[in-house]
């Protein structure tokens, strides 16, 4: 192998409280992602609605613009003067298809030091989900299916496959992202209190030691609007399973080293990648039949 090891790549993770107030947002996101770079991050992680959280579909698509709108330039100068890959989950993208649709779709950006958009991925399994008299959602209701799930883009952390929020409970798409080279998993996320408070760090755990990534879940916190109050508990998980990085409620950034040759370590000792059985799984993603 070679040398002695170098230092191990920094990821920076925000947590917000992002309320309908687009400029509020930005401020408070930029001063986030200011902070973490002269930290010396290479990558920050920002949660799903970073660009606002509307009261009500209406509100939402009124406030959601394109990829090549205002808000994203503004990332954009702001990864080119800091410097830094900026991971920009639940982005409300207006579409090409817009006109046509009336729906937006929940868009994960990905950018580069230079500012440009170098991945697009939009949410493609939509949060549906009706707890009697505690949640409801609907964003199907406002939000067209992402059709694709994308290649794992290297950065300097690490290859970074991306999800968003509700895809965290489908293990199909953490594991075709592994397969297609992922080393870091990343959900942004705007996880209720109610099922976040059961559900959220078992399911990153799992998918972290299944998958033998890395994964990191940058979350919204706290009341987003009077309707409105978000888990928070942001993480950072390494490909064994162990919580390396976490926030517990409130606005800030939590910190990770990126360990690569930890991450084939786990993978050699236990190398699930070898010992799947494709042969037996074949209709697993399908819907029962009767
Ligand atoms: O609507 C927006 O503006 C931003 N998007 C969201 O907040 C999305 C869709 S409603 N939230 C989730 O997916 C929560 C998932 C969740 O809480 C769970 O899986 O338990």
């Amino acid at each position: 192998m070679a040398g002695p090891p170098g230092p191990k790549p920094l990821v920076a993770v925000g947590q917000v409280t992002s309320t309908p107030d687009k400029e509020l947002n930005f401020a408070a996101c930029a001063a986030l992602v200011r902070e973490a770079a002269r930290r010396g991050a290479c990558l920050v992680f920002l949660p799903e609605g970073f660009d606002y959280i509307g009261r009500d579909p209406a509100e939402t698509l009124s406030l959601a613009e394109g990829l090549d709108g205002d808000l994203m330039g503004r990332y954009a100068r702001l990864a080119r003067d800091c410097g830094v890959w900026l991971s920009l989950g639940g982005f409300h993208e207006r579409g090409r298809d817009w006109a046509a649709t009336q729906r937006i779709y929940n868009c994960h950006a990905l950018l580069d030091p230079a500012g440009r958009v170098v991945a697009a991925y939009r949410k493609t399994h939509l949060c549906d989900v009706e707890l009697e008299g505690r949640v409801t959602m609907k964003e199907s209701g406002f939000t067209n299916r992402g059709t694709e799930i994308v290649p794992p883009v290297s950065t300097p952390a690490g290859k970074l496959g991306l999800s968003i929020c509700y895809d965290l409970r489908f293990p199909e798409i953490s594991l075709a992202l592994r397969r297609a080279g992922a080393e870091i998993l990343t959900y942004p996320s705007a996880f209720t209190v109610t099922t976040g408070s059961a559900h959220w760090e078992v399911l990153l755990r799992a998918r972290a030691i299944e998958s033998q990534c890395y994964v990191v879940a940058a979350a919204q916190t706290g009341r987003n609007h009077e309707g409105r109050a978000s888990y928070g508990h942001t993480l950072v998980v390494d490909p064994w399973g162990t919580v390396v990085a976490q926030r517990g409620e409130g606005p800030g950034l939590c910190y990770a080293e990126i360990d690569l040759e930890y991450l084939q370590r786990v993978r050699r000792e236990i190398p699930v990648q070898e010992h799947r059985r494709p042969d037996l799984y074949g209709t697993v993603g399908l819907p029962a039949t009767p």
